[in-house]
């Protein structure tokens, strides 16, 4: 779609609109959108009141983040005059989804760290620090991985003789320790964004709006593009695009579609999928319920226009015949309308759509591994290896055959209707291949399948497969570093820190009675050649 469309979501199978169209109604006369506009705390119970009442400011930032506009751009200038036109940006989730959507739908280079493999950041270090910011948001300040990158990168400009401090720009929530900490080491300029706004729902605050405009991305036009589809959203009628995808979510899930999968026909954004799986699996997956959202390469990709009854396929873009829900409109309506859907069918489920009460139990258990270096060390033994690949299988999986035998026996513990979670902690840039597991995983196996980089993923998705349906399976990959970076000021490295939060995870998630095979690659490129193999040999 090009910008200035019209923001739309469009309902064409017969059978799904029947089932939503109460809905819609009973959201109208609850004037649900009215009261979510307005900022109402009420709309998701008691137990949820009062975080909602300091959640909500998000509804009103096409106005209200107007004046950072001529901020950035003055700091871009400040900068360029400079001869520093390469922007990094540290972010974890909400902290760096949105600035990557917009700047790759606007073409603009940014440099996204949301990765503690090393490799990564090494590559991230290697380009031209002379010409470099690094942006470090992070709405608590305390985020591992941002802290992390903060100190390599410091130590970084400070070994090639460039003053950090002045290298340093900072997002974050005011009185937070990072606030704290750019003010006594004088960083160059600290955004504070609206504290009333979490990070999910932060796309058009300082959050999504300082790095991507730093940039180069335009924008005010995403201010106005949500400016033009503000009033739609807090409207109390049938043509509200917000109350008829929720709605449709709802009733799809009522109906055993607990799965939203994602596909971009032709929409003119870059990856809003990747956005929007964080704002519906953190908000919604809690309390044994919500959606989860699978987001994949395109309509003919497995597990879309092939969607079982456990799924609702959706375009990001015009619709197709696979596709029951498609939503139209351009970048920065499309993130209020999903936000304003997202809100309103966390009423529908009965959940508070503003905590994220399960990605804290992640945290604590890497943090232990990190406080423990002979657990994490040791680790367990492998139960078997395959050429470069070393196998650590859950319960139930025999390790006596080949590969491909192992990952047939552990597909075989996925429930009826229930998925699979392919999770990555390697390199996003350089392990790229990992990725085309997932279409060939889901083809296989007939099961819709996720697939995350870890540990961007615990920001994301993390969440519903701790809180939401508990009927996952999990297929972690890690792999042998070719490098590692010591974080300075920390007893740990990044190699050590990806592979406590890899373990960390898995425990949590074995906690949970889910399945978690654990495949390390000893060579990644040869490990990944050889699971591709392997996967191939898992009949459909
Ligand atoms: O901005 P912060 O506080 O660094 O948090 C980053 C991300 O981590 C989470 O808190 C969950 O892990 C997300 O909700 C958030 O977007």
């Amino acid at each position: 779609m090009m910008p200035g469309e019209e923001t739309k979501v469009t309902i064409t199978d017969g059978e799904l609109a029947a089932k939503s169209a109460p809905l819609v109604d009973k959201l109208i006369a609850d004037q649900v959108a009215g009261k979510l506009a307005a900022g109402d705390p009420t709309l998701w119970g008691p137990a949820a009141e009062s975080e909602a009442a300091i959640r909500l400011s998000w509804t009103a930032l096409h106005r209200s983040s107007r004046p950072l506009i001529g901020e950035i751009e003055a700091l871009r200038a400040e900068l360029h005059r400079e001869g520093i036109d390469r922007v990094v940006l540290a972010g974890m989730g909400g902290s760096s989804l949105a600035p990557e959507v917009i700047t790759r739908t606007e073409g603009v280079p940014l440099t996204v760290l949301d990765t503690t493999d090393p490799g990564q950041v090494a590559d991230a270090l290697a380009g031209d620090l002379n010409r470099t910011v690094i942006v470090v948001s992070s709405k608590s300040g305390g985020t591992v991985e941002t802290d992390s990158h903060r100190r390599i990168f410091a130590k970084a400009f400070a070994d090639a003789g460039i003053d950090a401090a002045s290298r340093i720009v900072v997002v974050t929530d005011p009185g937070s320790p990072l606030a704290e900490l750019a003010e006594a080491e004088g960083y160059r300029k600290v955004f504070l964004a609206d504290p009333h706004v979490g990070g999910r729902y932060s796309a058009l605050t300082a959050f999504g709006l300082v790095p991507a405009g730093l940039a180069g991305a335009d924008v005010a036009r995403l201010l106005d593009q949500a400016a033009g589809v503000a009033e739609k959203l807090a409207a109390d009628g049938a043509g509200n695009p917000a109350l008829t995808l929720a709605a449709a979510w709802g009733a799809a899930h009522a109906d055993g579609a607990e799965k939203v999968v994602l596909a971009d026909t032709g929409s003119g954004i870059t990856g809003f999928a990747d956005w929007a799986e964080q704002l519906i699996a953190e908000s919604t997956g809690k309390q044994g319920t919500g959606l989860l959202p699978v987001a994949v390469d395109s309509p003919g990709a497995p597990g879309f226009a092939d969607a079982g009854p456990d799924a609702t396929p959706v375009a990001i873009g015009p619709g197709t015949d696979a596709a029951p829900v498609a939503t139209a409109g351009p970048l920065g309506a499309q993130f209020l309308l999903w936000e304003f859907a997202t809100a309103i069918v966390g009423r529908l489920l009965e959940i508070n759509p503003f905590d994220q009460p399960d990605v804290e139990a992640a945290k604590q258990a890497a943090r232990d591994l990190l406080g423990d270096p002979a657990r994490l060390e040791g680790g367990a033994q492998p139960s078997a290896a395959d050429g470069p690949v070393e196998i650590f299988a859950p319960a139930g999986v025999s390790t006596d055959g080949t590969l491909a035998e192992v990952l047939r026996a552990f597909l075989a513990l996925a429930p009826e209707h229930g998925y699979l979670s392919v999770q990555a902690y390697l390199d996003r840039l350089d392990d790229a291949s990992a990725a085309l597991l997932r279409g060939e995983l889901a083809r296989r196996s007939g099961l819709q399948t996720t697939f995350g980089w870890g540990p961007r993923f615990l920001h994301s998705t993390g969440q519903y497969h701790k809180g939401g349906h508990q009927n996952g399976i999990f297929l972690q990959l890690t792999g042998a570093p070719e490098t590692d970076l010591e974080v300075p000021g920390r007893p740990y490295t990044l190699g050590k820190l990806q592979h406590a939060q890899a373990l960390g995870d898995g425990q949590v998630l074995t906690q949970h009675g889910r399945p978690v095979l654990r495949l390390h690659l000893t060579d990644r490129a040869a490990g990944l050649a050889h699971l591709m193999r392997a996967v191939e040999e898992v009949a459909g």
